[in-house]
């Protein structure tokens, strides 16, 4: 799926875009596959960016696409159907459900659209350092614990894109490794693309472009 950004400005950066270069905002972007990152300082429009791709954000000029469709022109079933099945997500703000256990959260998303089988997700639970807090509602899990939830969230369904918000910003190092090892397989797996958004450059993934905001 091909995710093109005609020229997009948010309203609420337009000011502070005027006299600033950015290889996104304003351009013509066509973004075909593979894995590309997003790097920005805090506050430039990471998140922005993020929920825009996603078709969560519409307060912006300039036009969005996904192949041939615009998000922002399309009814919210058949957006949420899309998103189930081609765009899937990271939030930086996780957005897990806090009653619900850590496996609940997961299984949730299952029921929708599913690309893993219940033993995909319990391995790559266990891949990840959660299988012990598989019942303990998501409310009790440090803020890693939940990144980490998340992650496994959003690779179980299946995507032709995958947008990453600070993904591992609470994960040490031996975790992060696993989680981009889980998140390389997959993305793999699936023959899908990739858009990684962080404050700081790294080398997590072999990136084929690099874009500053
Ligand atoms: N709806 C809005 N109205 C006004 N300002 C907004 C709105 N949404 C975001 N902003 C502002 O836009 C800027 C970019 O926010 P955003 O969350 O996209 O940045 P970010 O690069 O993801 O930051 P961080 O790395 O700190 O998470 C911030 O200054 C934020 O306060």
């Amino acid at each position: 799926m091909q995710l093109s950004l005609h020229h997009i400005v948010p309203h609420h950066l337009r000011e502070r875009l005027a006299n600033q270069p950015s290889d996104v905002w304003g351009k013509e972007l066509v973004l075909q596959g593979g894995a590309v990152f997003v790097q920005a300082p805090s506050g430039a429009g990471k998140t922005t960016l993020m929920h825009i791709l996603y078709g969560l954000r519409t307060d912006h000029d300039g036009t969005l696409q996904w192949d041939a469709l615009q998000p922002s022109k399309t009814d919210d079933a058949t957006l949420s159907r899309l998103r189930a099945t081609d765009v899937s997500i990271v939030f930086q703000d996780l957005r897990l459900f806090p009653a619900l256990t850590a496996w609940e959260n997961i299984a949730v998303k299952m029921h929708l659209a599913t690309a893993a089988t219940e033993q995909d997700v319990l391995q790559w639970m266990q891949r990840l350092g959660i299988y012990h807090k598989k019942d303990a509602p998501a409310a009790t899990l440090s803020y890693g614990e939940q990144q980490r939830v998340a992650i496994v969230r959003a690779l179980v369904q299946p995507f032709k894109w995958l947008l990453l918000d600070e993904p591992f910003s609470h994960l040490d190092s031996a975790n992060r490794q696993q989680a981009i090892a889980l998140v390389a397989d997959v993305v793999r797996q699936r023959n899908a693309g990739m858009i990684l958004a962080d404050l700081d450059e790294n080398n997590y993934f072999p990136y084929q472009q690099t874009l500053r905001l």
